[in-house]
């Protein structure tokens, strides 16, 4: 009878907690109050890095916001991260679908932004055994021995000038060439190809897109918020622009360069007085809905949008840049296939990434899979391509331009550096081969320091969850937007001590952590299965750099500039480049005929 009682008051009280859940599918994790449509979007401000970590020391390492319509998780701890990127590595493996990448690829092909799943598994496969494995990573040394050397060379002859050089222009231009080289076998300026319009869409697919956190602001077809994210006066655009941020000033002199800087205050001028016309506009808009013709602004938060012009919304944009880049991509697989490489010499090394995907055209793409017989198509190799110049151009750039202004910061760390590489190399006679630089475990430091500071992709790039999932008693649903801050667990001085914001490499010394995705208190890469499958090729690509520059060449600031007066500040998007360029000005230090080294 006790018995019977006693399995009626369970199924009784299970009832009871079925019909009121005070259970974990109602508790999403603690975070701050959402408004009606926008959510919280407008609270992200200029940094969002920044406000994130703000938020999660009120909210704590996993927080929940609601940007626009998009329900996301914030994860701000290494324990958080650990939990998402590999205890539950799967449940949240996919990604966001993006408007861009929707529109362009037809429904996400490629690796970087396309779903999880068995097409984004092979495809990987095929990219990290093909493309990025350890050998490969190696058979491209002699293009990046050459590039450098080419790089070295330039700075040298400007250096015998005493001239001083904008050497965030001369990484970018590098890196370009660089990554041009290894994906197409042949550099930007080469005009038989539209490659700007290809940097213009990765510029674009990285963009925060309004459309996709608030949909019905999307028939709209804004231009990309941002903009006003990154709206500080000193916006920095890709070469050519007319914002300061240009890439046709190479090397200048004091005095060039002092009166761009007067010219700059003069474009900060005119861009304040743009802005306050733009925001008189906003404020119409928001008032009487749509500006003149061919041209749409709203605003509804001062601090989220700052101005917002639509001469070409994204989907218009992209739209438009369609048929170019397919023409441009056709061109280069159609050159690659009537190429004979045997009789081309002057090919640094024989095979670049669309010459290896090529061998792999029309197979399937894996042979012992009975149920898909998907082959590789001529798109999933140009999506490829896409990704891979996405991925890979504006990281190392980002990363070796911080690693620089660090050094230029404290020179007592370059002149430790350059004792390091001097001695590794047996002198300053000749540059640096990139197999001594494993004897170099203070450059190791140097950039991992770097990269714990700046991670490049400071809120890597979003996740989604595949299914329900509960962690630490949160419930969080599927289709939720997940968020790493790589940034804050980088500055966690719970995880680095009281110095956390400081730079000082030898915290690293009795530390050997590992920086490609296994040890979650140091993430710039990722970690798990969406994790950089370049890190290698990327950490490689920055060290070595770094050591040529560094024993090439003494640096100094120009103008007298103390090293407290250098300014690092970043400008927040899908990487965290300077907000300014890095001026300064090198003296080759090596005995002078090491300079022809690397002709
Ligand atoms: C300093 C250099 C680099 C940094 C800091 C970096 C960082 C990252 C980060 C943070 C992610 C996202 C990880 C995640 O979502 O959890 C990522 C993804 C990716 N990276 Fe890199 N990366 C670098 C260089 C490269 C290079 C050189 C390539 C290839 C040539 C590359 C290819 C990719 C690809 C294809 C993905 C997407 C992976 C996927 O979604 O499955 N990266 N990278």
């Amino acid at each position: 009878m006790v018995a019977i009682l006693l399995g009626i008051l369970v199924f009784v009280v299970a009832i009871i907690v079925w019909l009121h859940p005070n259970d974990n599918r109602n508790k999403v994790p603690p975070g701050p109050k959402a408004l009606p449509l926008i959510g919280n979007l407008h609270m992200l401000r200029k940094q969002p890095h920044r406000t994130l970590q703000a938020l999660a020391a009120k909210y704590g390492p996993i927080m929940f916001l609601k940007l626009g319509q998009v329900p996301t998780v914030v994860v701000s701890s290494p324990e958080a991260a650990e939990l998402f990127l590999k205890t539950h590595d799967l449940d949240f493996a996919n990604r966001p679908k993006f408007q861009v990448v929707e529109t362009f690829f037809s429904g996400s092909k490629g690796i970087g932004m396309a779903q999880y799943g068995w097409y984004w598994r092979h495809v990987r496969k095929l990219c990290t055994l093909q493309l990025l494995s350890g050998s490969k990573v190696e058979m491209y040394g002699p293009l990046r021995r050459k590039e450098l050397g080419m790089l070295v060379k330039s700075l040298c002859n400007a250096s015998a000038s005493g001239e001083v050089l904008n050497l965030s222009v001369m990484l970018k231009e590098f890196s370009e060439n660089i990554t041009y080289k290894m994906v197409f076998g042949r550099t930007h300026d080469n005009n038989r190809f539209n490659l700007e319009a290809l940097v213009d869409l990765v510029g674009s697919a990285g963009a925060f897109n309004i459309a996709d956190y608030v949909p019905i602001l999307g028939i709209f077809d804004f231009q990309d918020l941002v903009v006003s994210w990154n709206y500080d006066g000193v916006r920095r655009k890709g070469k050519g622009s007319d914002d300061g941020g240009g890439g046709d000033v190479v090397t200048r002199t004091n005095e060039e360069v002092s009166s761009e800087a007067e010219g700059e205050i003069d474009r900060k001028r005119v861009r304040k007085k743009e802005c306050a016309i733009k925001e008189t506009e906003m404020a119409m808009a928001a008032k009487f809905g749509m500006g003149e013709e061919g041209r749409t602004v709203v605003g509804w938060d001062g601090n989220l949008v700052k101005f917002l012009t639509v001469e070409d919304g994204i989907r218009k944009k992209v739209n438009k840049l369609r048929k170019p880049i397919n023409e441009a991509l056709e061109h280069i697989i159609e050159d690659h296939q009537n190429t004979n490489y045997d009789d081309d010499d002057n090919s640094p090394q024989k095979k670049d990434f669309v010459d290896i995907l090529l061998s792999f055209l029309d197979q399937p793409m894996d042979p012992d899979e009975e149920q898909h017989k998907h082959v590789l198509t001529r798109n999933d190799i140009k999506a490829v391509m896409m990704d891979m110049i996405g991925a890979a151009y504006e990281t190392s750039t980002s990363a070796i331009e911080w690693v620089m202004s660090e050094l230029l910061k404290h020179p007592n760390v370059m002149k430790k550096l350059q004792h390091e590489i001097q001695h590794a190399v047996g002198g300053i006679n000749k540059q640096v081969e990139e197999n001594e630089i494993e004897n170099m475990p203070y450059l190791d430091m140097v950039v991992k320091e770097t990269l714990r500071l700046y991670p490049v992709a400071p809120l890597l790039v979003p996740h989604v969850s595949r299914n329900d999932v509960v962690i630490e008693g949160y419930y969080i649903k599927r289709n939720t937007q997940i968020i790493i801050n790589a940034w804050a667990i980088g500055r966690d001085p719970r995880v680095w001590s009281e110095n956390a914001e400081k730079f000082y490499p030898e915290r690293f010394e009795h530390d050997n952590v590992d920086i490609l995705g296994g040890d979650f208190r140091f993430i710039p890469f990722g970690s798990g299965r969406r994790g950089c499958p370049g890190a290698q090729l990327g950490f490689a690509t920055i060290k070595f750099v770094v050591a040529q520059l560094v024993h090439c060449f003494n640096w100094q600031l120009p103008f007298g500039m103390s090293c407290d007066e250098l300014d690092m500040n970043e400008t927040f998007g899908v990487t965290i480049p300077r907000t300014t360029h890095l001026l300064a000005i090198p003296t080759f230090r090596l005995i002078a005929e090491a300079a022809s080294d690397k002709e």
